[in-house]
């Protein structure tokens, strides 16, 4: 891949989960980005240990060479929550933009059983009727508009335990919103959803021009027929190893690469990798992810 259209983040959920704080909450912030330099990376995503004002956020990770390329934002527009949305939005952001990242990623929340005590495979996540999916639509056109606005772009993260989980969902996603709104491609969910890595592949073939964030996480896949078998929550599944860096799990990203690269695709690829940092540590994860993908995408 040519390394001046592509950059490489590491998300801050493999220090310490936010989704379970209680998961690397020795780490702490200065750690974490410091690791995440010498590791290799130039950017990071934003987690609960990050201050939010950017006046303090900004210097400190200027020092280790990190750019803030995102942060993850809940949108609850089929739930109707469509005024408190925005509002939140608009905070979220001009933060983001204050710290120079041009890409807001998104996920539809309403009613999703990501984080709760239910199975993530057994048929429980939501289904958006047609007037909830009308909602998510205007939510999202409009929030592509502001960041439009603000020279910035809008991305969905299709996730695990939400309405927009599957293919078919993104599908019916992306032919409801405008130009403005893009897609955050997440090979982790992407084979997660649909079972394997050639629907997950069809996923990025089909949106590679609509794709403008991506983030690399690999998969075991013994840990996800165990939470089916098991009837297992997506968090108990974290916890018991679902994901992992690049290189480590059953994800050849060769593949994903040389379609991104044939589309000219220019942005950051985010390595995210949530698993139990007790098990795994972080710091020696990081510098697995960094050797792999120099070795496979050549940056
Ligand atoms: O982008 C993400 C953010 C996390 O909080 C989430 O649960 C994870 O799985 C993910 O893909
Ligand atoms: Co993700």
């Amino acid at each position: 891949m040519n390394k001046d259209n592509v950059k490489l983040a590491i998300a801050p959920i493999g220090w310490t989960n936010d989704d379970m704080p209680e998961l690397g909450c020795e780490n702490t912030f200065q750690q974490t980005v410091s690791e995440m330099a010498l590791a290799g990376f130039s950017g990071s995503e934003v987690g609960s240990k990050y201050p939010r004002d950017p006046a303090v956020l900004a210097p400190m990770l200027a020092i280790r060479g990190i750019e803030i390329c995102n942060a993850w934002f809940s949108t609850f527009f089929a739930d109707g929550q469509r005024d408190r949305t925005l509002d939140e939005f608009v905070n979220h952001m001009n933060f983001l933009h204050a710290m120079g990242a041009k890409v807001i990623g998104c996920s539809e929340q309403s009613g999703s059983i990501q984080g709760q005590n239910r199975p993530i495979l057994g048929g429980e996540k939501p289904c958006f009727s047609d007037e909830a999916w009308q909602r998510v639509a205007e939510g999202y056109n409009t929030l592509g508009r502001l960041a439009a606005e603000k020279g910035m772009q809008v991305c969905l993260h299709h996730h695990m335990g939400t309405g927009i989980q599957t293919a078919a969902e993104i599908d019916r996603f992306m032919s409801l919103v405008d130009e403005r709104v893009y897609l955050l491609y997440d090979t982790g969910h992407a084979w997660y959803a649909e079972g394997g890595e050639e629907p997950m592949l069809a996923i990025l073939r089909k949106y590679l021009p609509r794709i403008n964030h991506v983030h690399l996480k690999d998969v075991r896949p013994a840990v996800i027929d165990q939470v089916r078998r098991e009837g297992l929550s997506f968090l108990d599944g974290v916890r018991k190893g679902t994901f992992t860096v690049p290189g480590d799990g059953a994800i050849d990203f060769r593949p994903v690469f040389r379609a991104l690269e044939e589309a000219d695709y220019r942005g950051w690829m985010v390595v995210e990798a949530e698993q139990d940092p007790a098990r795994a540590n972080p710091f020696e994860y990081a510098l697995k992810a960094r050797k792999y993908i120099y070795e496979t995408a050549g940056i």
